[in-house]
């Protein structure tokens, strides 16, 4: 059984990219910038945009923390948008995710720029995403998949079993497998019988947000198991969706909680940055 270190993969990619704004820096006389929206009080929200900062600020990416109340307006956030848009400094923008339920998500994610999505929520990069053409990949199944790539794993001909289909991680992490030719069942809430699904499947992806729904009895000697949650127990102590301790018996590889795929998220955002500062130097070269 290998565990598949995701804080280790991500500092090795996090120092690729500041090598790479080195030479973004030295030779095209740019610098990355970002731009991170933060609307409302979340503990844990601030806690991720307060981590992409430093991770920018390691890598030599300029960034920027656009903090706004939980009471803005849905149009106050839009105005604050469409300004970052026109700055020629900001190639990437993000809106830290989840927002107070009085503002519409996918108003708020189709207003930024496409060309600065990188988080590639837009649905100009979503639909380039699943045409399997050059896009902002969602930087958590990016994350994932560079992880398969660095560890040797093949997904060609492959059994997937993606749990959860959110916009931010199931529905991508799907379309990416699919590319990979991979074999791709999605299961959500409703699904009849979840373990028939898990136990049919080579690899198994979880992200819904229930601690240690995930057991030992539910897959197959042998199974990949990355494990997208991160839930805090009331002891304070974070926790995926897959019971690892019991998993791990039977897992080929597997992803802790925490120092898995969350670490990688970060990482992949940092690359998503240094792309868009590429396209901005492609765009103003012509
Ligand atoms: N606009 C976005 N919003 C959100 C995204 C996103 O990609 N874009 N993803 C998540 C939150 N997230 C980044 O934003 C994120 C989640 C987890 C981690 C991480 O490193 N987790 C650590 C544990 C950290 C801890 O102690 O809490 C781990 O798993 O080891 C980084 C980033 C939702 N919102």
């Amino acid at each position: 059984m290998t565990i598949l270190d995701g804080k280790a993969l991500s500092n090795k990619i996090k120092d690729e990219v500041k090598v790479e704004v080195e030479e973004l820096i030295k030779e095209k006389h740019i610098t990355p910038g970002l731009a991170v929206i933060l609307v409302g009080s979340d503990a844990a929200s601030a806690t991720y945009v307060a981590s992409k900062a430093k991770s920018c600020k390691n890598a030599g990416i300029y960034s920027v923390v656009h903090e706004m109340p939980d009471t803005i307006t849905q149009e106050e956030l839009l105005e604050t948008i469409k300004r970052m848009n026109e700055n020629p400094s900001l190639d990437g923008i993000l809106v830290q995710l989840p927002l107070p339920k009085h503002i519409d998500t996918t108003t708020v994610l189709e207003a930024i720029d496409p060309l600065k999505d990188v988080d590639g929520f837009h649905p100009y990069n979503v639909g380039r995403m699943v045409s399997n053409l050059d896009s902002f990949l969602p930087a958590t199944p990016f994350g994932v998949m560079r992880m398969f790539e660095e560890y040797g794993i093949d997904l060609v001909g492959k059994n997937a079993c993606v749990i959860g289909s959110s916009d931010i991680v199931g529905k991508p992490m799907a379309s990416l497998l699919i590319n990979a030719k991979a074999t791709v069942t999605v299961c959500n809430s409703r699904t009849k019988d979840l373990k028939a699904q898990t136990l049919a499947s080579d690899i198994v992806i979880i992200a819904v947000g229930v601690p240690h729904l995930l057991k030992a009895d539910m897959i197959k000697e042998g199974v990949i198991v990355i494990d997208v949650g991160i839930n805090r127990l009331d002891t304070g102590k974070l926790t995926g969706d897959a019971d690892f301790e019991d998993c791990k018996t039977k897992s080929s590889f597997i992803t802790p909680v925490p120092g898995g795929v969350g670490p990688m998220t970060i990482a992949m955002l940092l690359k998503n940055t240094v792309k868009a500062a590429y396209l901005r130097e492609t765009r103003e070269s012509k």
